[in-house]
């Protein structure tokens, strides 16, 4: 069943003589799968991509020994992180799918190595993972990420190329925008490879790229985040705007009453600048305020 392309993968200290070889395309045949565009089903068969993938964590001194992957497909990208991993859970939303990894992973679940969840991301209960590793299902991917990000793990994550360099953005830069405020928030974020369409089956419509996450334990208080997204993506539609007048316009978001208290406490600095050229750590700072003084006496859900 193995071996069919070795790829040159070194398999790690932990994983079996069997993982890190299988090739991508005879998994796809033996799965029996063409791949869906419409279930957001594009699989890796690039070995030199899905070989690099688990590299990424390794060259950052990321603890393996309990990886995450979302949308584990055909398993291509399983059994290299089953090479470098102790143990990984793999989630997969496709019931087919999902019995054919078991089938193709008897012997490492066998061996506890390896957990198949069969269910939705977004609503099964996460494990306590170390570290993710994922070519994420595109069309949840900004909700997938914003499940992961909190958890403060380390993840390297497969995503369209645009969404990974807003998510890597920095400040005064033409990207930088809500996505790069709230991802940079939680970690530093880089891009660390652009992939071409043609590295999957199907190819998609746009080209992807790797993004590697380190989490910062931030050196300011966390806002409330429903309210710090709320707050974000009312001050970023009017990015063109001082901050001055893009906070006086804030009316409308739930828990805050009175955007006009907030411009008088902030920095005076702060809101002659505009959206884009504001720090993540400023953001927070801001809605800190803005949730201390812009509504005074009430603070629901605070
Ligand atoms: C882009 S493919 C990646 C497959 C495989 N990891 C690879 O690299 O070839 C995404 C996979 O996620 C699965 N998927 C889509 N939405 C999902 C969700 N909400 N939860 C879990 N899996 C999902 C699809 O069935 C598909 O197998």
């Amino acid at each position: 069943m193995n071996g069919e392309n070795a790829s040159g993968h070194s398999a790690g200290p932990n994983s079996g003589p069997e993982t890190g070889t299988r090739d991508p395309d005879a998994l796809l045949r033996r799965a029996g799968v063409r791949g869906d565009p419409d279930h957001d089903q594009h699989f890796l068969v690039d070995d030199r991509v899905l070989d690099r993938l688990p590299g990424y964590a390794e060259e950052a001194d990321v603890d393996l020994s309990h990886v995450l992957e979302i949308g584990a497909g055909t398993g291509a990208l399983t059994d290299r992180l089953l090479a470098v991993a102790d143990r990984v859970t793999a989630i997969e939303r496709d019931p087919d799918l999902a019995a054919f990894l078991r089938e193709e992973f008897a012997a490492e679940i066998d061996e506890g190595r390896l957990t198949v969840v069969e269910g939705d991301a977004l609503e099964v209960d996460l494990p306590d993972f170390t570290a993710s590793i994922s070519n994420l299902p595109y069309g949840p991917s900004s909700e997938l990420a914003f499940r992961l990000l909190p958890e403060g793990r380390p993840l390297v994550l497969m995503f369209q190329r645009e969404f990974a360099e807003r998510m890597a953005a920095e400040p005064g830069t033409d990207d930088y925008g809500r996505l790069s405020v709230t991802a940079g928030h939680y970690a530093d974020v880089e891009v660390v490879e652009p992939v071409p369409k043609e590295a999957f089956s199907p190819p998609p419509a746009v080209q992807s790229a790797v993004v590697r996450t380190t989490p910062r334990d931030p050196d300011y208080e966390a806002p409330d985040v429903d309210f710090f997204m709320d707050f974000l993506k009312a001050v970023f539609t009017q990015r063109r705007k001082t901050m001055r007048n893009a906070v006086r316009n804030t009316a409308h978001i739930s828990g805050l009453g009175d955007p006009d208290a907030v411009v008088d406490a902030a920095d005076e600095d702060l809101m002659g600048r505009r959206a884009g050229d504001v720090t993540p750590a400023e953001f927070a700072d801001l809605a800190a305020l803005a949730r201390e003084v812009g509504e005074p006496g009430e603070h629901p859900s605070a």
